[in-house]
């Protein structure tokens, strides 16, 4: 019996009629957090913060200088919020960022949880469910991906116009388990998940910064082993143009929650393609990503300001 199993409410049990064997782990996991929980964690963190975030940052590895810029900032280390989970991969700080960022106020996630750290979908996910509670309005995602379509070099930005995620594919879903309405409905349409409009609003920002970005295909595979040469032409033929570990998930329940979302990667490597191709390392990936971090840094500055002229882009 893993620790969550534990602690699944009866009520949740019963609902089922059937012995906890039966029930899947996903499913079980998400029964933990309970609405009323994720009510209690973002209070609390509304207690400490007395602010009123409405658009919430993501970092993906590397990426987590997007919190520094954070205006009358305050810092809140995930090891500070009961139950929260820990961040356990290079890259991923753990800090919780509160502030304004281009006159509007986010919360910056200084770090993500990945699946392949031992933590289910669900709990991965949880984040987006607090940003929702907190007044949230929309997600903004980035990550650290290695390019498969070879028109990406290596620090190039791309943003993602749509996903393909083996994990969620494969019944690998954070929205298993008995549904809450009060979060979002049971059956989600996500085809028109990376918001069209908020792309063009991107693009605009693209342009005028004089920093040119692709619009692709982003793969979620499991890791955290990274791809054989045969696993990067199948995503290839596929129609992935790069391929990482995370975001899919989070982009879908930020969607179940009504959040708008936008989401772009940054290029740090060549997902191997051919056998004598380089292989990928982390640390370097990281390494990368801080380099090329102020493209991004730009970019969102850029489209928050673009935002806030609008509020209702984001209504
Ligand atoms: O997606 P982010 O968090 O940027 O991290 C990416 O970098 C790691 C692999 O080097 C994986 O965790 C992958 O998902
Ligand atoms: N493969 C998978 N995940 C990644 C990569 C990669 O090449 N680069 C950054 N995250």
């Amino acid at each position: 019996m893993n620790s969550l199993e534990g602690k699944v409410s009866d009520a949740f049990l019963k609902e089922f009629n059937l012995p906890k064997e039966f029930i899947s782990h996903e499913a079980i996991a998400n029964a933990y957090y309970t609405y009323e929980k994720c009510e209690s964690m973002a209070k609390l963190i509304k207690d400490r913060v007395n602010f009123d975030p409405k658009i919430a940052i993501i970092c993906g590895s590397g990426l987590g200088d997007i919190g520094n810029l954070v205006e009358n900032a305050v810092s809140i280390p995930y090891t500070e919020i009961p139950e929260f989970p820990r961040s356990t991969v290079l890259g991923h700080l753990g800090n919780l960022i509160f502030g304004n960022l281009s006159g509007l106020p986010v919360v910056c996630m200084q770090g993500r949880f990945h699946p392949f750290e031992g933590y289910s979908m669900s709990l991965c996910t949880l984040p987006i469910k607090i940003f929702k509670l907190l007044g949230c309005k929309m997600v903004i995602l980035t990550n650290a991906a290695g390019g498969l379509n070879r028109v990406l070099n290596v620090g190039d930005v791309m943003l993602i116009k749509d996903h393909m995620s083996f994990p969620l594919l494969s019944l690998k879903n954070p929205l298993i388990g008995v549904n809450d309405e009060r979060f979002g409905p049971r059956f989600v349409p996500i085809n028109k998940l990376y918001t069209k409009s908020l792309r063009e609003l991107f693009k605009v920002c693209s342009h005028e910064l004089n920093i040119p970005i692709h619009e692709g295909v982003y793969g979620t595979i499991g890791g955290p082993s990274y791809e054989t040469i045969a696993d990067s032409r199948f995503c290839l033929t596929a129609g992935m143009d790069c391929v990482g570990m995370s975001t899919s998930h989070e982009a879908i329940v930020a969607a179940y929650c009504g959040l708008k979302v936008l989401a772009c990667s940054i290029i740090t490597d060549k997902a191997p393609t051919d056998y004598e191709d380089e292989e990928p390392d982390h640390k370097e990936i990281v390494k990368v990503a801080a380099a090329k971090a102020k493209d991004i840094e730009k970019l969102i500055c850029c489209f928050l300001s673009k935002i806030k002229e609008d509020l209702s882009l984001i209504e």
